[in-house]
């Protein structure tokens, strides 16, 4: 088979976008989607997102994780695909479109930025060394004095896969804070199992969980990523957060054609 893709990335977190709104893609495929996120043998990516069409929104998202998995919600991935849907001719500067957590509202601001509507959070799990939320996807959180010199690949594996997250494991973020509203922040992910260069879900926990513990009173947090600069925006509401919303580039790298 042929294969059109498209390839984007929202500040270094990178996916092969496919159109699959006439359903030819091989869903089930593990062991294709990987070999497509393969950064060898493949085209190289963090995640593969397909486009497809939805009865009640604009479309849907489908996201799997580099290991060939489907998983949880993609943050950076959803300002991705409205990049790609307005490509398309399907959305222009506005798009509401359904993916596993639930629906999601965008908007497509000057220069390429993109805000993303996240799911609301009411169950933060304080904790004296981390926090623990899940912002679309599961992440644990916690501070760290010389994030630079992290060892984010070895430390971020031995959380995702202790006894504390079980069999689902968790991506893990580790903080330094900056200034009052501003923290930078690495992120290893589950399902690429690494350290990536951005994680919109992870960004997005790391926001209301340094609000959650009192690190900032600002509701406009703004998170130094290793491929850039994310911002988060909330309304909270006793302990819910509320109106949350993901705000970043969103850029088109290249379209190809593989053979698979
Ligand atoms: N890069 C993503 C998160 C993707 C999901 C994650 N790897 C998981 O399986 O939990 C983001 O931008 O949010």
């Amino acid at each position: 088979m042929q294969l059109t893709f498209y390839k984007y990335q929202g500040t270094g977190n990178d996916f092969v976008m496919i159109d699959n709104r006439s359903g030819f893609f091989p869903k089930d495929d593990t062991t294709l989607v990987a070999r497509l996120c393969d950064r060898r043998f493949g085209i190289g990516a963090d995640g593969l997102i397909l486009l497809e069409d939805d009865d009640q929104t604009d479309f849907r998202m489908v996201y799997y994780n580099s290991d060939g998995n489907t998983s949880s919600m993609c943050g950076n991935g959803g300002r991705c695909i409205v990049a790609f849907a307005k490509s398309l001719g399907i959305v222009n500067d506005n798009a509401t479109f359904i993916a596993v957590d639930g629906l999601h509202h965008a908007h497509i601001a000057e220069q390429g930025m993109v805000s993303l509507q996240m799911k609301d959070v009411d169950t933060i799990d304080i904790n004296a060394e981390f926090v623990f939320l899940d912002t679309g996807s599961p992440h644990h959180v916690q501070m760290e004095d010389d994030l630079q010199n992290l060892d984010v690949k070895t430390l971020g594996a031995q959380i995702r896969y202790s006894d504390l997250y079980g069999k689902a494991g968790s991506n893990v973020n580790f903080v330094h804070q900056e200034d009052q509203n501003t923290f930078s922040l690495r992120t290893y992910e589950r399902g690429v199992e690494d350290e990536t260069l951005s994680c919109g879900t992870g960004a997005t926990a790391v926001a209301i969980a340094m609000h959650a513990i009192g690190r900032t009173s600002s509701q406009a947090i703004d998170l130094n990523v290793q491929g850039g600069r994310l911002r988060v925006t909330f309304k909270q509401d006793g302990k819910r957060f509320t109106e949350v919303f993901l705000v970043g580039p969103a850029e088109f790298v290249f379209k190809g054609t593989v053979s698979c």
